[in-house]
């Protein structure tokens, strides 16, 4: 009963943003998460660096050039933009807020400078998730096992980590990612929450005045 009185309140979407440092698991709880709920979609990103064994274009990035990065930044395509790690990264504007406005949820997987922007622009839709690793040396092993990155990428990344992990205070909710199950689990109790407050169902002024009106 309850699930159908729901289903008639209309929501305006959400965006729910993963950071963590390097390795610490956020694309393997994204990938989980969206297998397993089909009310958020994945925000795919723009970057300018190489692609990985196993990625494919479009689904993990949209790998472009510099000069494509420039003119999607000076033309105010971007959501948000930084770069990291010596390459730049981009979220495309015009996808996220059409399934916003459409009362869909969407997935960020970006880092803290991005998630700043982000809070700036529209501190109402965001939820924002920071996942520690379990320690220092499972972060190193998590970039070794991945097996994706060169030794010297690997290193720059652990060089990276702490800058990262300094700004984990800025964050709405923050887990320790030990168990991937587990993670996900709180990542989905985080967002069955987050959908159900009040502000965000917009359509609740007209449900509640149609229950009034029976009485
Ligand atoms: N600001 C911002 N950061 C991004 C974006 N896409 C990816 N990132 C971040 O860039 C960093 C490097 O990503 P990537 O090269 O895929 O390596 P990863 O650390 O294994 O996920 C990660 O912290 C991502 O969260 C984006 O569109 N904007
Ligand atoms: N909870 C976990 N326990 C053990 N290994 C994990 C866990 N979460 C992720 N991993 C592994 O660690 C590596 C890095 O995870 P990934 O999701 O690519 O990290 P990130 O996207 O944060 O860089 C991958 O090989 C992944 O399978």
């Amino acid at each position: 009963m309850l699930k159908t009185m729901n289903a008639k309140i209309s929501r305006r979407g959400l965006m729910l943003v993963l950071s963590s440092p390097s390795g610490a698991g956020k694309t393997t709880i994204s990938r989980r998460l969206l297998d397993r709920d089909p009310g958020i979609t994945l925000s795919v990103s723009v970057t300018t660096r190489p692609m990985r064994p196993g990625e494919q274009p479009g689904v993990h990035y949209y790998f472009i050039d510099m000069p494509e990065f420039d003119r999607m930044a000076g033309q105010g395509e971007l959501l948000e933009h930084a770069r990291v790690f010596g390459n730049c990264y981009g979220t495309p504007r015009s996808t996220v807020e059409q399934a916003l406005g459409a009362g869909r949820d969407v997935l960020f997987d970006i880092d803290w400078q991005g998630t700043q922007q982000l809070a700036a622009n529209a501190r109402n839709d965001l939820v924002s998730v920071f996942v520690l690793p379990p320690s220092g040396t499972e972060l190193e092993r998590r970039l070794h096992t991945r097996a994706q990155d060169s030794t010297e990428v690997i290193a720059q990344r652990m060089a990276k980590a702490s800058d990262e992990i300094s700004h984990w205070a800025e964050y709405d909710y923050v887990i320790v990612n030990n168990d991937v199950d587990e993670s996900v689990q709180a990542v989905q109790a985080i967002l069955r929450a987050e959908r159900l407050r009040r502000t965000r169902q917009v359509g609740l002024p007209a449900f509640v005045q149609s229950v009034q009106a029976a009485l």
